[in-house]
């Protein structure tokens, strides 16, 4: 199949790669020309383990190229992906002027027929609107057929979750999108969903209210664990042997970050109170996720009256570990809470660069994480890169002034940080 994606970021880019390793001939489009100039190298220009090489290997064998010249990119294809952002207005909604524009876009160029897929995450009947937007944009008289094809994939794991996903949603009314995309993902093994675009659309936006949900419960219980002296991790490991309850996203620690999660559950609160069904759980599981940081701060507070001229050793500034995506990495609202503080911050992470922004705020940025510790008064692990896992922490130890841990995604052995006497202190009472 030949086909057309619009939006060359991390779905989109994993997606057209995916698709062309299928065996199909893909096209990546985006307005960034700098994304299109790098991806046309064979330069992947964010972190995904794994994409690189098969982004290689995909560019050699002629599979996919990339174009930033949407008239011949519409005009060329007639099967067409939309992953263009949905970031949050500030009331909370989705703003959908990207796919707007990519609507409009499709409808200034559209020469005959198009198939357009909707991947991008986006509000109730906003699908049947990309419709009308392509009507209103165009003079060509064919026909426009729509669907809606949420995307599941996580970041870190782009690329195993794209080659095996749980299951396949396929949203639509119209039997000649539907044909097309049982036949794209025929090969997939996995059941495959056919919904209206409305229930695809909340089937992406549930999924992902449900899973931030778990996160927020046990983080909840994680705050009662630590009041009376259980370990979160042995109620987690307990729930979850229930197969009705799951062991996934039932890690407790500072909270969910990243491009999803917050505008999603955002969205999907904002939409179903203008429609009269205040979803009031989701409410309460964004207020739990905003007060993650202070509770850990607090935290931090009671072993530490006060953190003025206190050097902290800040690891992980990816919102989760294999990405360099920072985007509502709960990092930021940290060290905005230690500088209040007065506490002088180094930071280390194995990918992500320090914007200037915080560099001239004073942050430090060190590369080698021996480095990052030296001299600190306490470390605190915000992401759990499988890199902290591995450190020398006999040798932390040493380097350090006072040991001091405090493990903000409980992915550190307590009973050994304890032997190897570090004071280590998590979420849940670890
Ligand atoms: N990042 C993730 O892990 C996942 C994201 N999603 C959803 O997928 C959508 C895309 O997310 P990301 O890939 O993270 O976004 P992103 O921000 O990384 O990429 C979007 C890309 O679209 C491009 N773009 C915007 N307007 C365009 C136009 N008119 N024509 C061509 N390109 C255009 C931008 O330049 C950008 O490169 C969002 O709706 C998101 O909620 C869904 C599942 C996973
Ligand atoms: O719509 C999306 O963009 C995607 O959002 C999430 O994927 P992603 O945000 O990439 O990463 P997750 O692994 O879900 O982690 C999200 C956040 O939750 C945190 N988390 C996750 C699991 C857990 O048990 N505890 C926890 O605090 C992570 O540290 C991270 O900050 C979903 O898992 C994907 O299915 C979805 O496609």
């Amino acid at each position: 199949m030949k086909i057309l994606i619009i939006g060359m970021g991390y779905v989109g880019t994993t997606t057209g790669v995916v698709f062309a390793h299928q065996g199909h001939e893909v096209t990546g489009l985006d307005i960034d020309e700098s994304k299109i100039t790098s991806l046309k190298k064979g330069n992947l220009y964010f972190h995904e383990p794994g994409l690189q090489e098969m982004l290689f290997d995909q560019l050699k064998n002629g599979r996919i190229q990339f174009t930033s010249d949407p008239r011949a990119a519409v005009e060329n294809h007639d099967v067409l992906f939309l992953t263009v952002g949905t970031p949050s207005l500030e009331n909370g909604n989705a703003d959908l002027t990207f796919i707007k524009k990519a609507a409009e876009m499709i409808g200034r160029y559209k020469n005959k027929e198009k198939i357009v897929v909707v991947k991008s995450t986006v509000p109730l009947g906003t699908t049947d609107q990309v419709e009308q937007w392509i009507k209103q944009s165009t003079t060509d008289p064919s026909s426009t057929h729509v669907a809606m094809n949420p995307e599941f994939l996580r970041e870190g794991s782009a690329l195993y979750d794209a080659l095996h996903p749980n299951r396949i949603v396929i949203g639509s009314q119209n039997s000649k999108a539907r044909s097309t995309l049982e036949q794209l993902y025929r090969s997939f093994t996995c059941p495959l969903l056919i919904t209206s675009t409305k229930a695809a659309e909340m089937i992406k936006y549930a999924s992902n209210a449900f899973l931030a949900t778990k996160i927020s419960f046990i983080n909840e219980v994680a705050k009662l664990c630590d009041q009376v002296d259980v370990q979160i991790k042995d109620v987690a490991k307990g729930m979850g042997l229930d197969q009705r309850i799951g062991p996934d996203f039932l890690q407790a620690g500072l909270g969910y970050g990243g491009s999803c999660f917050p505008k999603d559950v955002k969205e999907f609160t904002a939409s179903a109170k203008s429609l009269g069904v205040p979803l009031t759980i989701l409410e309460d599981v964004e207020k739990i996720n905003k007060s993650q940081p202070h509770y850990f701060i607090n935290k931090m507070k009671n072993t530490f009256p006060t953190l003025k001229g206190k050097k902290v050793t800040l690891l992980g500034l990816s919102f989760k570990p294999d990405t360099d995506d920072i985007r509502e990495s709960v990092a930021f609202p940290i060290m905005d809470l230690l500088l209040k503080e007065g506490a002088k911050i180094t930071v280390h992470d194995p990918v992500v660069n320090l914007s200037t922004e915080w560099l001239t705020k004073g942050v430090t940025q060190c590369w080698d994480p021996y480095v990052a510790v030296k001299n600190s008064d306490m470390i605190l692990i915000a992401t759990n890169w499988s890199h902290y896992e591995k450190l020398d922490w006999a040798k932390v130890h040493e380097l350090v002034t006072t040991p001091h841990l405090f493990d903000g995604r409980n992915m550190l052995n307590a009973e050994k940080m304890k032997l190897l006497k570090f004071h280590y202190q998590g979420i849940g009472y670890a």
